[in-house]
């Protein structure tokens, strides 16, 4: 099979350049273009070049209906706004779509799963292996220990992170509640201050930090009476989450179109 053909938006990004390095070094694939906002300052440049590995020929546009016809798949780890207009020329171009962008609010999403019924779509708060398996261990851990045990979500990111709770912290919840048995929705807390009064049993709280250059650490509290068990998964590197969107491209290639999570990908919901 020839290798498919990938455009990186927001390809001046941190995640931006870990993915124009991660579709460099990974078998099966190649970079068919590079794309940022009009006006931005990247425009004109070599992609190679702004993501540290010297000329690679393939200059940053502002043109992504362009680049999207001559290519079977996009990775986007950019603004929940700009996603959505990606995934609308996506889907028109009936290519791959890899989301990785976190920040999104209630209702933007069905415009995602309208795209969905004719583009593939991969969207993941969080791309790497070993969040994902720790999502599973979450639900795991929150259905085996019930709702004796409270749980709490603690993150941690680098100073730049624009969303909170991360989309990271957001799927873990997910998982929690899902091993519970309940709707996230109904059940998170995301701010705490104040006279709160005593914590209401089968609450899921957030709790956000932000400083200096941390890629993102994650970890899970399940607190029982006497004894608390605690699930932590830290990235050291963003190549994890842009060798893991690379992996959800290859993936989806022969895939029906649809709305697919990084759990699919990696088959652990098999
Ligand atoms: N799912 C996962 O595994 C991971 C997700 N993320 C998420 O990815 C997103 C990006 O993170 P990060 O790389 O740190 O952020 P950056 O701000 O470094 O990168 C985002 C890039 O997208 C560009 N951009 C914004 N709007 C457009 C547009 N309309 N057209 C083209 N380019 C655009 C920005 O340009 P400009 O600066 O001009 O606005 C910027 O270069 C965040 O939501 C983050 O949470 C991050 C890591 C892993
Ligand atoms: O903004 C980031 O950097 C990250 N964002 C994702 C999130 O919101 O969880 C994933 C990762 O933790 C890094």
């Amino acid at each position: 099979m020839t290798d498919m053909r990938l455009v990186v938006v927001g390809a001046a990004g941190r995640m931006g350049q870990a993915l124009v390095r991660a579709v460099t070094a990974m078998d099966g694939v190649t970079l068919s273009a590079a794309i940022e906002r009009e006006g931005s300052a990247a425009l004109g440049h070599d992609a190679g070049e702004l993501a540290g590995l010297g000329p690679l020929g393939v200059r940053i546009t502002d043109d992504p209906l362009t680049a999207f016809a001559a290519s079977e798949g996009v990775l986007d780890f950019t603004t929940p706004k700009a996603s959505l207009w990606f995934a609308e020329l996506a889907a028109q171009a009936r290519i791959v779509h890899i989301i990785g962008t976190t920040g999104w609010v209630d209702g933007e999403l069905e415009p995602l799963k309208a795209a969905a019924r004719h583009a593939r779509l991969v969207k993941s708060g969080n791309m790497s292996l070993g969040v994902n398996l720790l999502a599973a261990l979450v639900r795991k851990a929150a259905a085996a220990l019930g709702p004796d045990f409270d749980l709490e979500i603690v993150e941690m990111h680098h100073r730049h992170k624009v969303d909170a709770p991360s989309g990271t912290a957001l799927l873990l919840g997910e998982a929690a509640a899902a091993g519970r048995g309940i709707a996230l929705a109904e059940h998170s807390v995301r701010v705490r201050d104040g006279h709160t009064g005593p914590r209401p049993a089968g609450d899921i709280g957030f709790a956000t930090l932000r400083g200096g250059s941390v890629v993102g650490d994650h970890t899970v509290i399940l607190a029982g009476d006497g004894e608390r068990v605690e699930l932590s998964h830290k990235a050291e590197d963003r190549q994890i989450f842009a060798r893991g969107a690379v992996k959800a491209a290859l993936w989806a290639r022969d895939k029906k179109p649809g709305l697919y999570s990084m759990a699919d990908v990696l088959g652990l919901n098999d």
